[in-house]
């Protein structure tokens, strides 16, 4: 990897919105809708961090990494009103994230980021995906293609391939997003009755604060907790979670649910795929790693007696100062 030379337009402002998700500059990060996990209310029934993980997940599952096609491009802003896509949540999160849209941070950038806070805030920092920038936006919709749960599984098993996903890494993958929220009623009331609420049903009894995205989805799946509606739902046709997890005879889904450490790692690298699956031609960066020190909002001002006056911020960051000295 190169080493980082300030100033540097492609990663500068994503490296401030990486690494400044608290106090000074935060104003310019999403994160400060999400970390920590549901820091600002989406209303009832709402988890805003499952509803980023989602979109990312739906923007990316057109992909078709043999042809080079579709992935993290931000198409899914095209694609909204198709009905693969029910739900408010993904106008919402692309409105959300269009606020920091730049020539400098791409839709399909802000949307990978969003599956990276949504990850990191909800699992008390345990999964921590690396960013890497360069994503390109779409100029129109892709492909159909995302999995919907009435098909059946072998269905699914070639949607996960055209993906990049291998029958092992499905499982995993679909376990790691089903750690967050659920299914609404409002828009699939065949899988959960209209009743009260937004009628959340949600995938796992951990679904807020900094434990929601956690194991928990594993080991009530085992322990045949009927909490998932996707698994153990009224109606045997949309249960593909409950089709995805067996589909290996409980061989992954029984490790996620053992360690909480196997589940943590699967999903950092199986989101970390997710979202660096981009379209044939676009190159990522290295990983942004935070920058020691980064001067911000400098200004020079002449002065009428010809002198000069420099004014602005200058950011450290002691521990990679220190990682340098030791
Ligand atoms: C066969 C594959 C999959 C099927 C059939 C499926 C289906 C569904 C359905 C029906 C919902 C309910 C949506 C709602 O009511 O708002 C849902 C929610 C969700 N899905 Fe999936 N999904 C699949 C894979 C994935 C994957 C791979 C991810 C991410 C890695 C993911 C992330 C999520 C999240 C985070 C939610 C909760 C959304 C919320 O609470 O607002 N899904 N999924």
């Amino acid at each position: 990897e190169s080493e980082y030379i300030w100033p540097n337009a492609k990663t500068d402002l994503l490296e401030s919105m990486l690494y400044e998700q608290q106090g000074l500059g935060s104003g310019n990060s999403p994160a400060t809708f999400i970390v920590p996990c549901e820091k600002v209310n989406f209303g009832t029934g709402r988890n805003g961090a499952a509803e980023w993980l989602r979109t990312a997940y739906h923007d990316m599952a057109t992909a078709d990494v043999v042809a080079g096609t579709g992935g993290i491009d931000a198409s899914i802003g095209f694609e909204v009103n198709r009905d693969e896509n029910p739900g408010v949540g993904f106008n919402e999160t692309l409105v959300n994230l269009a606020a920091f849209l730049t020539p400098r941070s791409s839709m399909a950038d802000l949307i990978a980021l969003g599956a990276v806070f949504a990850a990191n805030g909800c699992s008390n920092g345990n999964v921590t995906i690396p960013f890497r920038a360069g994503r390109v936006d779409a100029k129109g919709p892709g492909a159909p293609g995302v999995p919907k749960p009435e098909q059946p599984l072998d269905e699914h098993i070639t949607s996960f391939q055209r993906q990049g996903f291998t029958p092992q890494e499905m499982i995993g993958l679909v376990a790691c997003g089903h750690t967050l929220g659920g299914v609404h009623g409002v828009d699939f009331p065949e899988i959960v009755p209209v009743a009260t609420d937004q009628n959340t049903q949600t995938f796992d009894t951990t679904n807020s604060g900094m434990n929601a995205f956690d194991n928990t989805v594993a080991v009530q799946f085992v322990n045949n907790v009927t909490q998932n509606p996707l698994a153990f739902g009224h109606n045997e046709t949309t249960n593909s979670d409950g089709r995805i997890f067996n589909s290996d005879g409980g061989e992954v889904i029984g490790k996620m649910a053992d360690s909480p450490s196997y589940f943590y790692q699967t999903c950092t690298t199986l989101l970390e795929r997710m979202i660096n699956t981009v379209p044939k031609g676009v190159t990522l960066t290295d990983p942004i790693q935070p920058i020691a020190v980064k001067p911000s909002k400098l200004f020079a001002t002449i002065n009428s007696n010809g002198t000069m006056t420099m004014s602005g911020s200058i950011r450290v960051c002691y521990l990679v100062l220190l990682r340098r000295v030791i």
